[in-house]
């Protein structure tokens, strides 16, 4: 897969607007200082946008610990650039499919099982392991060397998101009478699972430019395929739109717009099986950003906060009735065949 011959200027401002004519999910905005200080007003906006949409932006500019989040999401966008314009070889040497695992390169080319379209989707990714980047893997990925000699980067970014990530499940477990211990036990950051920083591509395209209203799905490219995240919490910085989330009620593929300073934040499925249901796995994907941002390289900055691997998957209110055993599906297991689902070729684990 080609790279796009523009480059990206480095900074958001200098990048096309996202065009307002687009619908965009309705998204609310929550302030992370107010989170931080249990403000009623600022809870209720999380629990209302968690069980309607299970999106929301985070204002992160508030205070010194979404400020941190923000500078270390735009050094790890700049380290993205060289990171995947590495050769083909050198980013196949590490992927994903020659690991025990999701974590490494993955190219583009993947046809996810249920795409009625069979499109190749044409995003890249390099999927950086908490445990790796704090030492704590048997089993280590050889990233190569540029991505291994940030990892005190990425480990500064990962700690501030992992325990953003707490935060919010401590906030909800109160809403669902969740003792908030039981959530936390379940994420340790010493614990071995499948978080990690995700750094994402998408190919600029100038022939998608100002398409996006008249491109039948059959025609839509693909960059990551419509999913819901796997795990419990999510963090996402991202400076050009392409971002949609599908609207729950008409189906319809709404946008998300960037907005600078802020993360998108959203659940996944694990934290849906922990609150009975009562939350949203928001589903969502990527497709060319909209307009003359078309043209644009595309990268995003993710951390996946998830279950430690053998954490099983059940309801944790108060009155739940167990899942037959049949049911019941570990993280680990759970994140490797929602993966396999997204066309990812991943060996099976020894344990499985
Ligand atoms: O790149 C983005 O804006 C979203 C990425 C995403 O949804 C994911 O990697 O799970
Ligand atoms: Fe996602």
């Amino acid at each position: 897969m080609p790279h796009s011959t523009v480059a990206r200027p480095g900074t958001p401002e200098m990048l096309p607007p996202f065009p307002d004519s687009l619908p965009q999910a309705p998204i609310q905005r929550i302030s992370l200082q107010h989170l931080i200080d249990r403000e009623p007003a600022a809870e209720k906006d999380l629990w209302d946008a968690c069980i309607s949409h299970g999106f929301f932006y985070l204002d992160c500019a508030s205070c010194d610990l979404g400020r941190s989040m923000v500078r270390a999401a735009d050094e790890l966008e700049k380290l993205s650039h060289p990171a995947f314009r590495l050769p083909t070889e050198v980013k196949q040497s590490a992927a994903m499919s020659k690991m025990r695992t999701l974590f490494g390169y993955k190219g583009p080319g993947n046809v996810a099982r249920d795409d009625p379209h069979k499109r190749r989707d044409v995003g890249e990714f390099w999927n950086v392991s908490k445990d790796d980047v704090l030492g704590q893997s048997e089993n280590p990925v050889l990233y190569p060397s540029i991505l291994q000699e940030a990892y005190p980067l990425f480990e500064d970014f990962m700690r501030n998101a992992h325990g953003v990530g707490l935060l919010v499940m401590e906030l909800l477990a109160g809403r669902l009478g969740i003792p908030p211990e039981q959530l936390a036990s379940k994420h340790k950051l010493q614990g071995k699972s499948g978080d990690h920083v995700r750094l994402t591509f998408g190919p600029g395209d100038p022939e998608e430019a100002k398409m996006e209203t008249t491109r039948t799905e059959a025609e839509t490219k693909i960059t990551t395929y419509a999913h819901t995240d796997f795990g419990s919490v999510t963090l996402l910085f991202n400076w050009l739109g392409g971002l949609q989330v599908e609207n729950r009620a008409s189906g319809v593929w709404e946008w998300v717009k960037p907005v600078p300073g802020h993360a998108i934040c959203n659940l996944g499925d694990a934290m849906y099986e922990f609150a009975g249901g009562k939350v949203s796995s928001g589903k969502h994907r990527v497709v060319a950003a909209p307009g003359a941002q078309a043209a644009y390289d595309r990268y995003s900055v993710v951390y996946f906060v998830r279950p430690e691997d053998d954490v099983v998957l059940e309801d944790l209110t108060p009155g739940a009735v167990p899942k037959p055993e049949a049911q019941r599906w570990t993280a680990g297991k759970w994140i490797d065949e929602r993966s396999r689902q997204l066309g990812n070729a991943i060996k099976k684990r020894a344990d499985a």
